[in-house]
């Protein structure tokens, strides 16, 4: 998948280095050097995510074998010592399956950090220009921005300012803004400074393995197309349940909110890969243009078909305000106004503290004309529990997903019964001398390729804010919740009749 511009760079080119070359590790090992300043290196993304992304693609050989990593916070951290062993006790722990001390100090030999915030970056950029020095031409930094959305346009400004975005790319993390105007201020600041074909606005859903599977089994089979369409399916359903609660991200919720956090991006990205018609090539322009299509014909949400809940004991958690009417849960049905999904049900559904964690992507097909078996089909459903229904695709949205085709099957024996039955697919073991990628590994990797394919660009963030300006206008109550439950009934009444696709049965 992507494009790649053929032949290295040359002094003065402009477009983004193209750093794949074929080597002995993988063809899609980074080979030129690189400078990437993560700003945020303290936060907690950094530490689950992004050092141990980082250092998983350099135990596999695939990062730049002088790559230089600049980590920045807003606050200096005693010496460059102690923060690299901070992170290295965040790579054991959320990369323990590749921790090694031996090469865990190799690598760590080439970050370090400086202190930077949005009024003051100059030791920054002094520590930039020194790495790009020493790296030599070729060395283009890459910049990537891990820090709270609110503070995402102040620290573009001080990039541009001092000089850091010369000639550099640009990782944004997501939310991208907070609405449709913060979004386009966003947008134009960034652009003042770098240009698109540099801004790699990240969403890690779209990095998983998962996203992949279903472009292949969309667009790499005949046979799925033709019933992937209105006249065959009935409801499409993305339910991403979370059993985590706030894990000392208060202030983030408090100021987000989980249709900010996770349905204007993820959940929205997800339907997108669900949608999309074919594009002509699976390349960086060939996606992201189907994915705007698509979100042209993404209906603005409607209020009325949004549930918003809390759980409780939210507002007691520390730093949530007493009167908080801040939603950590959203059920949601939205609708797609073109020729290949009118009419077909989008169930959206994302929260804390609910009773599991998983993340599942379930089509499902309108039943047979007529039941002839009892308990094939069964009673249409109206609780909580829509797993078990047959004729629905389920892709869980991982990195080692499951492909589920759910039949109606006939059960050994004299009568002629049937039951829910399943034909199953994991491709890591289907091919199991292949290792998947871990969503930000693949995302950093592309990103330091130059390859935008799973980035999204400005004008798709832009109309899915268009999209979500009904429900930030008019925002529903938010409905109390059970923790451990699977959020407030009125949500459960929204995907009738066949219910939500977690928990299965
Ligand atoms: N955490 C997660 O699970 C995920 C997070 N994200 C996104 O990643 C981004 C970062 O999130 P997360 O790591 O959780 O946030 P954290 O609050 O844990 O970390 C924020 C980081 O930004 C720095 N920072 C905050 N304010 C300033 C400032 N004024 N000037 C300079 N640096 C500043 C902090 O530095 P200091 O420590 O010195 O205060 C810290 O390094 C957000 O956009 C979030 O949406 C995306 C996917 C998952
Ligand atoms: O972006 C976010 O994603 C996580 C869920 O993704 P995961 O890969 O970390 O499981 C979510 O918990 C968080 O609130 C949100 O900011």
């Amino acid at each position: 998948m992507g494009s790649e511009p053929s032949g290295p760079p040359t002094e003065g080119d402009d477009r983004p280095v193209n750093d794949v070359h074929s080597s002995s590790a993988s063809p899609a090992a980074v080979r030129d050097p690189r400078v990437l300043v993560i700003f945020g290196a303290t936060g907690d993304l950094a530490r689950r995510n992004l050092f141990p992304g980082l250092f998983r693609l350099f135990r596999a050989g695939l990062l730049p074998d002088d790559l230089r990593i600049i980590g920045s916070g807003r606050r200096a951290r005693g010496d460059v010592q102690d923060f690299r062993d901070r992170l290295g006790e965040g790579v054991r722990e959320f990369a323990g399956e590749v921790y090694d001390a031996g090469r865990w100090a190799e690598f760590a030999a080439r970050v370090d950090y400086v202190a930077a915030t949005t009024e003051d970056g100059s030791e920054l950029a002094e520590a930039l220009r020194r790495a790009r020095r020493e790296a030599g031409e070729r060395a283009r930094p890459l910049l990537y921005l891990s820090v709270p959305p609110s503070i995402a346009e102040e620290m573009v400004r001080m990039i541009g300012r001092t000089g850091m975005a010369d000639g550099a790319s640009l990782i944004m993390e997501k939310p991208f803004g907070t609405d449709l105007a913060s979004a386009r201020a966003l947008d134009a600041t960034i652009a003042a400074y770098v240009p698109e074909e540099r801004v790699f606005r990240i969403d890690h859903f779209l990095g998983l393995e998962a996203v992949r599977t279903l472009l292949a089994l969309r667009f790499g089979n005949g046979i799925f197309e033709s019933f992937w369409n209105r006249e065959h399916v009935a409801s499409v359903v993305i339910d991403v349940p979370e059993a985590l609660g706030l894990e000392g991200r208060a202030a983030f919720m408090e100021s987000t909110g989980t249709f900010r956090d996770m349905v204007s991006t993820h959940l929205c990205q997800m339907l997108g890969v669900a949608a999309i018609e074919p594009p002509a090539r699976l390349d960086a322009d060939g996606l992201r243009a189907q994915r705007l299509s698509l979100f042209r014909a993404l209906r603005p949400l409607d209020p009325a078909e949004t549930v918003f809940g809390q759980f409780d004991g939210y507002r007691q958690e520390e730093g949530v305000a007493d009167d908080s009417t801040v939603e950590t849960f959203v059920a949601l049905r939205a609708w797609v106004d073109n020729w290949r999904w009118r009419g077909v049900p989008f169930l959206l559904r994302t929260g804390k503290a609910l009773g599991s964690s998983e993340r599942l992507l379930t089509v499902r097909f309108r039943a047979a004309p007529l039941a002839l078996f009892d308990g094939g089909r069964g009673a249409p459903r109206a609780d909580e529990r829509g797993g078990d229904r047959p004729d629905a695709l389920s892709l869980e949205l991982s990195d080692r997903p499951l492909l589920r085709l759910r039949l109606g099957a006939k059960r050994p024996g004299a009568a002629l019964d049937v039951a829910p039955g399943d034909l199953t697919f994991r491709p890591d073991e289907a091919f199991p001398d292949d290792e998947p990628l871990e969503a930000y590994e693949k995302l950093l990797l592309d990103a330091l390729r130059g390859d935008q394919t799973l980035f999204t660009g400005a004008a798709e963030i832009e109309r899915l804010w268009e999209v979500c300006q009904p429900v930030l206008d008019a925002p529903p109550e938010p409905l109390p919740y059970a923790r451990g439950s699977w959020g407030p009934r009125a949500a459960l009444d929204l995907a009738a009749p066949d219910g939500w696709a977690v928990p299965d049965a």
